[in-house]
């Protein structure tokens, strides 16, 4: 005898772009939306009775209608009021997830003017919002969650690493200027409502990217506590935060293979970018 332990079904990667025209210069929001539902499904696996199933179809439809009808406010503003929905009109669903990736476009210049309908896509950096509804009425639940995924960052001194621990196989050397560079998967979790989302996403970036670049590293690990109590710092809403970083390695390339002459100098100027593998460093900062 087996157990169907958990389950849960929704739609991914609903990808949806609202354009708000109400003035001559337009807004852009792109966003790619996943639902998924929890609550009394078992049936549609065990017996495969489909009558509790609201289709995922059904969920994208709602993820497209809610742009327009709940779409004025922040991104979080629409994804609570998504999930808050499958909760409240779906007597089946005792939870909701909507998890939310934002794609930032840059407005145009052309000739010095900002253009009014015209945009360039900027990336690969994401903003993420997550929500999960549960329960109604005074049992209401909403937890949210932000954050960013493929920040990109990199400085090119003001990095070191050595010290650590050696055996047998270990044959990195030690260094006290190196290039470090990351791609930043970080998710924080809101434990209270700020006062403005935008804002709090503002300051949480903001924090992460200025302690990378000031903070002189003694090691990735150290740059994510110090990035994670930044976050901390900045935004009193956000209890707890944790980090995701790639070591994406810069190998000094080394020309002293090279039997031209004169012989070419590489003062920490000229590095293969290796991308993969790479360390892989996490930390979770809490309150
Ligand atoms: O900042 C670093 N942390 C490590 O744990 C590590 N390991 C390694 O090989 N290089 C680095 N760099």
């Amino acid at each position: 005898m087996y157990t169907l332990s958990a389950n849960q079904y929704g739609k991914g990667e609903i990808h949806l772009v609202r354009i708000y025209r109400d003035s001559p210069r337009h807004e852009i929001r792109d966003l790619t939306v996943t639902t998924a539902l929890r609550g009394d499904f078992a049936d549609a696996y065990l017996t495969g009775d489909q009558s509790k199933v609201l289709p995922t179809d059904t969920q994208k439809n709602t993820a497209f209608a809610f742009a327009k009808t709940h779409g004025e406010g922040a991104v979080e503003d629409y994804a609570i009021a998504l999930a808050r929905h499958f909760v409240e009109s779906d007597p089946f669903a005792t939870e909701a997830d909507v998890d939310v990736l934002v794609d930032a476009w840059d407005r145009v210049v052309v000739d010095g003017a900002p253009h009014d309908f015209t945009w360039v896509r900027r990336g690969p950096e994401r903003r993420t919002v997550g929500v999960v509804a549960s329960g109604s009425g005074a049992e209401a639940r909403v937890e949210v969650t932000g954050g960013v995924v493929d920040l990109v960052i990199l400085k090119s001194t003001g990095s070191e690493f050595h010290g650590f621990h050696k055996d047998a196989y270990t044959t990195l050397g030690e260094t006290d200027d190196r290039i470090l560079a990351t791609s930043l998967d970080v998710k924080w979790v809101f434990g209270a409502v700020p006062a403005d989302w935008d804002a709090a996403f503002d300051a949480a970036r903001t924090a992460m990217v200025s302690t990378f670049a000031t903070w002189h590293s003694l090691a990735l690990q150290q740059t994510l506590w110090q990035m994670g109590q930044a976050v901390l710092d900045a935004v009193p809403s956000i209890s707890t935060v944790t980090l995701k970083a790639p070591n994406k390695h810069h190998f000094l390339y080394d020309f002293t293979r090279f039997t031209v002459e004169p012989p070419i100098p590489n003062e920490n100027e000229v590095f293969h970018a290796d991308d993969r593998p790479y360390g892989m460093i996490e930390a979770t900062v809490s309150r």
